[in-house]
């Protein structure tokens, strides 16, 4: 197995109290790993921990086998992550904002023309080529974050809630451009709501509440929704005894 993403004993605590506490999780190359919470559980707080927009308060968080604090741009251009909101510029048509992403990350000036081109009919956004991103719906937005993302095969990506806007036919097409780079040996990451949708995409799912991680499930359960609120359930109720 090749570590893609590797957290050890992991927190982060925000003024206040609430954050992420020793947090243990792994993504495998290959693999498509899930996690899962309620509102507020701290899925975006361990995102944002594993891309370097947070720091932790303690213990170990290697990208790509080093170390978050010391990796280079060499080892971010071999990721790709929406956090949060899809990062584009308003004024710029989608291929310009893609061809931008490709060139931060590094991509060779040949290689991007054709690169684009593929993840625009990937995610079926070649009308919205010259639409400038001020003007694409909010769910056009999020496939070109999403394009951005994916576009230059990442060995590991991380997407926050990446079906939160799209309808139907997108996370159809993204599920098949998870699929596709996970068989290419990239490690996923992905945050959701959607317990039915996690569960026809990911080989693996971890449960977390209070910023814990409190259990798995099996993606080929019989009732996987019963099993999610019972680990929640168990967690919140012993956390609040303690
Ligand atoms: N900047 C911040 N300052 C203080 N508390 C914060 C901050 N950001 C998040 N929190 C708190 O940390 C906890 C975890 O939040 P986080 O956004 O990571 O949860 P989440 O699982 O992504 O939730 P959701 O599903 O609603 O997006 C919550 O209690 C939240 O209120």
């Amino acid at each position: 197995m090749t570590d893609r993403l590797r957290l050890t004993g992991v927190t982060r605590a925000y003024r206040g109290g609430a954050g992420v506490r020793s947090v243990d999780l792994d993504v495998q190359a290959g693999e498509v790993h899930a996690l899962v919470g309620l509102n507020g559980a701290g899925k975006s707080t361990l995102m944002k921990l594993m891309v370097g927009m947070l720091r932790p308060d303690a213990g170990e968080l290697a990208v790509l086998g080093a170390d978050v604090r010391v990796a280079g741009p060499d080892r971010w251009a071999r990721v790709g992550a929406v956090i949060e909101y899809p990062l584009a510029y308003g004024e710029l048509d989608g291929r310009t904002n893609l061809e931008l992403a490709a060139r931060l990350r590094g991509v060779p000036a040949r290689r991007i023309r054709p690169m684009v081109d593929d993840v625009l009919a990937e995610l079926d956004l070649h009308r919205y080529a010259s639409v400038p991103a001020r003007r694409m719906s909010l769910g056009n937005k999020q496939r070109l974050g999403l394009a951005a993302a994916l576009q230059h095969r990442p060995d590991l990506i991380v997407l926050d809630e990446p079906t939160n806007a799209l309808d139907p036919a997108g996370i159809i097409l993204l599920r098949e451009a998870l699929l596709r780079r996970a068989a290419d040996g990239a490690g996923v990451l992905v945050s959701s709501h959607h317990l039915d949708e996690v569960a026809r995409i990911a080989t693996r799912i971890t449960v977390i509440a209070d910023g814990r991680v409190v259990g798995r499930l099996d993606p080929d359960g019989v009732d996987i929704e019963r099993s999610f609120f019972a680990l929640v359930h168990a967690a919140t109720t012993s956390g609040a005894r303690s």
